[in-house]
């Protein structure tokens, strides 16, 4: 028979009946809320899609503008390298607002890298790697700052996949403008950001790249957790560590080479690193 498409379009949203939504499990915690994987069902036979649901913790009320920000973004976004959205579902008496998107079953970077570190070659690094050059350039076509770009917020679609996840430190660079100044540093993952968006909290297109550099370091060293010094347990850093991290970096260091990294990706990559624009990566 046919299914009439149960879910509601007010203005530009699909709104999702919370009644409907089946908790399933945690898919990740952070300081302001959960993604939670849920099966949307309003047939009650197990049918319905599975949908990841991002959702602000309630005594977060504070960052509800940040949040209805994030719904704005992601939903303004059509790329197949950036989790999709779905759309809306506004929980009891619209006391607050959760957001639908696209569950992708493998999940983020960090645990499919551990899991199947064995036969990922360098050749699926790089795939990966141009893919999310190519989610990064889209972003940036569209003024767009992720402020957030790490393996833990890129998602595994497929074993050929990814897609950039995670909009809520996103924000829309001013036309008059080259960066954005954020008022609080907030939970600053300070390891995965360039030297000016540490002093002067500046953030662009330039850091977004920096980022980047970070995150291909996390690549290649299939996101070993015990061999970088990245994942300190909080990524909220102290202020005398993101002193400590400035003067390193100001005094030229970097990184250093992942042991497993071919030594012809090493010299493409200290270059991208330091180059300023989107590249796209040579496969
Ligand atoms: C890697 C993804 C983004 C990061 N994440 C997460 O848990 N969080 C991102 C924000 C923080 S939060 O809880 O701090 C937060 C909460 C509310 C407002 C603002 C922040 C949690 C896990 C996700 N994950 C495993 C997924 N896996 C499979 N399919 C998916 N579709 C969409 C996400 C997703």
């Amino acid at each position: 028979c046919l299914r009439i498409k149960l879910v509601a379009t007010t203005k530009y949203h699909d709104v999702f009946e919370e009644r409907y939504l089946r908790f399933i499990s945690i898919l990740g915690k952070g300081n302001f809320g959960s993604v939670e994987l849920c099966r949307y069902d309003p047939w009650g036979d197990n049918t319905g899609d599975l949908v990841a649901v991002k959702e602000l913790q309630s005594d977060k009320k504070a960052n509800m503008a940040d949040f209805q920000r994030e719904i704005q973004t992601i939903s303004s976004l059509h790329c197949d390298y950036i989790v999709k959205y779905k759309g809306i579902c506004y929980s009891a008496g619209r006391l607050s607002t959760k957001l639908v998107m696209e569950y992708l079953p493998f999940g983020s970077l960090i645990g499919y890298m551990e899991k199947h570190r064995q036969n990922v070659c360098t050749r699926r690094l790089l795939l990966f790697a141009s893919q999310i050059c190519k989610g990064m350039e889209y972003l940036q076509s569209m003024r767009y700052v992720h402020r957030d770009l790490a393996a833990r917020n890129i998602l595994v679609a497929s074993d050929t996949l990814v897609k950039i996840a995670d909009f809520g430190l996103t924000k829309i660079i001013p036309v008059d403008k080259e960066y954005y100044r954020v008022t609080q540093p907030g939970e600053s993952p300070i390891f995965w950001y360039a030297p000016e968006s540490i002093s002067e909290l500046k953030f662009s297109h330039k850091s977004d790249v920096w980022s980047f550099g970070i995150v291909l370091h996390e690549l290649f060293s299939y996101c070993d957790i015990s061999r970088n010094p990245k994942r300190v347990r909080s990524y909220v850093q102290s202020p005398s560590m993101a002193i400590h991290l400035l003067n390193l970096l100001k005094d030229n260091w970097r990184l250093p080479m992942p042991s497993q990294c071919p030594p012809k990706v090493k010299i493409k990559t200290d270059f991208y690193i330091n180059v300023s624009v989107w590249v796209t990566v040579t496969n």
